[in-house]
């Protein structure tokens, strides 16, 4: 768990490959995304099926990409809007610091602490093995927690405003992922998650 001398980033866990930069976007660049993407997104809250029940998720969503990106996303079959001019922008950021394509982003707005995403993994079938998956997030500090399902080692990463999380190699395959609520969370967050779906 000791950053690298080689790439300050690196988060050293086992069977996992993350990069953490806090310094991905500015101060001013990170605020402006923020409130372009809450006014602009065309944001919706899905329903999906829990034991039989129909329960509204907790977080609003939008997906956005290429027109040929069909996903399939917690038994929810999503048909990407076309790009805006900024999550295009921010794609290419994406691309340039990861060394990778993206063809879709599935956008998260978590409106407060009540907020969260439960347990999973990206590793639907559409994303292929071991996918590289580009994190971005905005507005309010959110734990993003880390188990292993072999072993339970957990980690946990506080999402700053304006960072990037690059999640690559057999991160997917060996970790599960969550965003827990919080009381203490009282204010928005905003995540991008780039990836690349296979046709
Ligand atoms: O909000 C986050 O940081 C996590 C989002 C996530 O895990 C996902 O979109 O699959
Ligand atoms: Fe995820």
């Amino acid at each position: 768990m000791q950053p690298s001398l080689f790439n300050p980033g690196k988060i050293s866990l086992p069977q996992a490959e993350l990069d953490y930069r806090t310094d991905f976007l500015s101060q001013a660049k990170a605020d402006a995304l923020l409130l372009c993407f809450r006014q602009s997104l065309n944001w919706r809250q899905d329903s999906i099926k829990l034991y039989g029940k129909v329960v509204k998720i907790p977080r609003l969503q939008a997906w956005y990409g290429d027109a040929d990106c069909t996903y399939r996303y917690s038994g929810l079959t999503m048909t990407p809007l076309p790009w805006t001019e900024e999550l295009w922008e921010l794609k290419q950021r994406c691309e340039q610091a990861c060394g990778h394509r993206f063809n879709s982003v599935l956008a998260n707005w978590y409106r407060d602490g009540n907020d969260s995403m439960g347990w999973h993994a990206d590793s639907e079938s559409e994303l292929g093995d071991n996918p590289v998956i580009a994190s971005v997030s905005l507005g309010a500090c959110r734990n993003l927690d880390f188990r292993h399902i072999h072993s339970n080692e957990k980690y946990r990463i506080a999402l700053a405003h304006g960072s990037l999380l690059i999640m690559q190699g057999a991160t997917q395959q060996y970790w599960q992922h969550a965003i827990a609520k919080t009381r203490r969370v009282s204010d928005g967050r905003i995540n991008l998650t780039f990836r690349y779906i296979k046709a």
